[in-house]
């Protein structure tokens, strides 16, 4: 195994499950007795997750500058990029994380219409060529996610956040711009219908997991 450690991502729309898979992968790849740290973004360092409350914090009069929101997202980024991941990589640890620079094109570029080619240069300023080993994209219909997102939101009286408060068109063109971005990355982003029950998700994810455990030695 090389002594760097494996970047693995999880993307999708609201509600579509992947905090719930997030947990199980880590659990995955822990009983195959690698080091995992979890994460997520925005997020992930007591810094990002201030920047993050900015980011999710629906109240307020003054709308967010969708630039804003993009130096943000990015801002969060470098930190959580510089204090946990690079750190954890570096001693070969394997770091999941909820979301990444994929949810960025998808959000800020589909959702708000900033174009790719802005996103990218901060993307490559930000990362230096770091980019996941592996993106797991969970996909299906918004109607049905919004439906799941509901019922947790019923279940954990809990309220809607900035962005879960936008419009179905809004949901509509993040969750077309992600496709897109498998499509344009295949060998990296496997699109895995979430639209089925937990168990028959996991039981792919376990395969894709197993399958990059035996290429990557
Ligand atoms: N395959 C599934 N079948 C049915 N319900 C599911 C499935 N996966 C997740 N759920 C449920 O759907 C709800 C949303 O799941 P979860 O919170 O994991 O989604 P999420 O993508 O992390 O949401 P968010 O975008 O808000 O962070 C939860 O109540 C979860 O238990
Ligand atoms: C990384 C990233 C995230 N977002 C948005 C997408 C979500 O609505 C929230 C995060 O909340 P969740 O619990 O993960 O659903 O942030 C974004 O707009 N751009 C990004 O790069």
């Amino acid at each position: 195994m090389s002594s760097r450690g494996r970047f693995i991502t999880l993307e999708g729309g609201e509600g579509v499950g992947k905090s719930t898979n997030l947990a199980w992968v880590a659990d995955h790849l822990m009983h195959r007795g690698l080091e995992v740290v979890r994460t997520r973004e925005p997020g992930g360092t007591p810094r990002a997750e201030a920047i993050r409350g900015l980011l999710l914090d629906p109240t307020g009069e003054e709308p967010l500058d969708a630039d804003a929101e993009l130096l943000l997202v990015f801002a969060a980024r470098a930190q959580h990029l510089a204090r946990v991941v690079r750190p954890a990589l570096e001693r070969g640890a394997w770091v999941v994380c909820d979301r990444f620079t994929d949810a960025t094109f998808a959000y800020q570029g589909g959702g708000r219409g900033i174009p790719p080619g802005r996103i990218a240069e901060l993307e490559a300023f930000v990362q230096r060529g770091l980019q996941p080993d592996l993106t797991l994209l969970l996909d299906m219909p918004m109607e049905a996610a919004q439906h799941r997102l509901e019922g947790r939101l019923d279940r954990d009286g809990g309220t809607r956040d900035r962005f879960e408060r936008e419009r179905s068109d809004f949901f509509e063109a993040v969750r077309g711009a992600y496709l897109a971005r498998a499509a344009e990355a295949p060998q990296r982003i496997a699109v895995v219908d979430a639209d089925r029950p937990l168990a028959a998700v996991q039981a792919e994810l376990a395969s894709l997991l197993d399958d990059c455990l035996e290429s990557w030695g």
